[in-house]
């Protein structure tokens, strides 16, 4: 846990401080992201943790230890951190890069070895493809994931991310988000996170922490109360509209109950469950139930699925799949990659209208009950 108790940073010369008698608890094992305009003192906050500045006055703990007295160096060797512009060593090979701290720490050579590779494949990359790799030959997005392996190289319990997905096009973003994400599952780390952007915040946070001037906190709190009940003022302007489709992107597929209506049908089974009437449409699978098309009476050929989703998407990304495809259903599957139903227009309505409450966080939601329905029922 970071504990940050009266934390304050005045810049020599600057008429304002940067943070200002900031209090703040980064519970164990959590995301808290730092959003807000630029130059409110997210950076400041951050760099105030490891130390890279030193406050004015207040107190820093980690995991219950007051940090300030430590030697600056010792203490980042203990916290991973990682930027947008990731701070690779060009003349260095990936696998150097990443093993920084662990040389620093004294570890040997065959287990940073090992270390490299592991974290390598961690983060999405072939270790035998890109660990002798000069950071330049990498793409934009290939350099962030170094960055990131980098930085939980010596397996720190805290880390401190400062717009470590920036500057890349938004569809490699999104996936670095989610294998982030799903990495974060695993590793359990305490982390912080800054950005300026609310709906990375949204999807990245277990609890938000939203920045006005001066470093001052103006709320913090997790995802769906903030979007849920902002605090009046900037932060609902900072906000700002389209907080409904926001809400989409904090319910996972996994959550939500979907509908088995359809008929199936196991390709090359001589299935008779398919739909007689014309122009209905029955999920074509194989024998391990992975879903394969549409398939329609009287048709030899199956018309194809243009995309399915699996249990860590969102229900933003079912909305975002329905209208990339004209469709009002989306196949979901389980993490195995076979068919557990569908998800419908009518299933998103009905869990924006259960969560539209403030404080609503919702509970499950029934696929394909109709959202007029629901009304009055939660
Ligand atoms: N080294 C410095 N010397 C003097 N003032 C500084 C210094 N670094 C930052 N500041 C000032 O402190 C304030 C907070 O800066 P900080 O970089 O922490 O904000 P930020 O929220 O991270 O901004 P951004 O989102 O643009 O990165 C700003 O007014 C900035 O101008």
């Amino acid at each position: 846990m970071i504990r940050l108790t009266g934390l304050t940073k005045h810049y020599p010369g600057q008429a304002e401080p940067a943070v200002d008698h900031l209090d703040l608890e980064v519970p164990e094992g959590e995301i808290v992201v730092f959003v807000g305009p630029s130059g409110c003192g997210k950076t400041t906050t951050m760099k105030l943790v490891n130390r890279l500045i030193e406050p004015t006055s207040g107190r820093i703990e980690i995991d219950g230890r007051d940090v300030t007295g430590v030697d600056p160096d010792r203490l980042r060797r203990g916290i991973g951190y990682a930027i947008q512009q990731t701070g690779l060593f060009p003349h260095r090979t990936v696998a150097d890069n990443i093993a920084t701290v662990p040389r620093l720490l004294g570890w040997g050579r065959e287990r940073i070895a090992a270390r490299v590779d592991e974290l390598l494949a961690k983060v999405g990359l072939d270790p035998q493809t890109y660990r002798d790799r000069h950071p330049g030959r990498l793409s934009g997005g290939q350099q962030q994931r170094v960055g990131v392996a980098r930085a939980l190289a010596a397996d720190p319990p805290v880390l401190l991310m400062d717009e470590p997905f920036g500057a890349i096009d938004p569809l490699t973003r999104e996936a670095l988000q989610e294998e982030f994400l799903r990495l974060q599952r695993d590793i359990r780390k305490t982390i912080v996170f800054v950005t300026h952007d609310i709906d990375e915040a949204v999807k990245m946070g277990d609890r938000i922490a939203i920045f006005g001037e001066c470093g001052r906190v103006l709320q913090y709190d997790t995802p769906a109360r903030i979007l849920g009940e902002p605090a009046e003022g900037f932060v609902a302007d900072f906000i700002g509209n389209g907080t409904n489709v926001r809400r989409l992107s904090l319910t996972r597929l996994c959550e939500v109950e979907v509908s088995d209506d359809r008929p199936v049908v196991v390709r090359g089974s001589g299935d008779g469950g398919c739909p007689t009437a014309p122009g209905s449409f029955a999920l074509l699978v194989d024998r391990d139930r992975r879903p394969l098309g549409w398939a329609e009476p009287g048709q030899d050929r199956p018309l194809p699925l243009i995309s399915h989703l699996g249990p860590e998407h969102t229900l933003h990304d079912a909305l975002d799949a329905m209208l990339a495809n004209n469709s009002d259903t989306v196949v979901v599957t389980d993490q195995d990659g076979r068919y557990r139903g569908t998800v419908e227009m009518a299933t998103i309505q009905t869990h924006l209208h259960r969560v539209g409450g403030p404080g609503n966080e919702g509970g499950p939601v029934r696929g394909g009950e109709r959202a007029d329905r629901s009304i009055g029922t939660s």
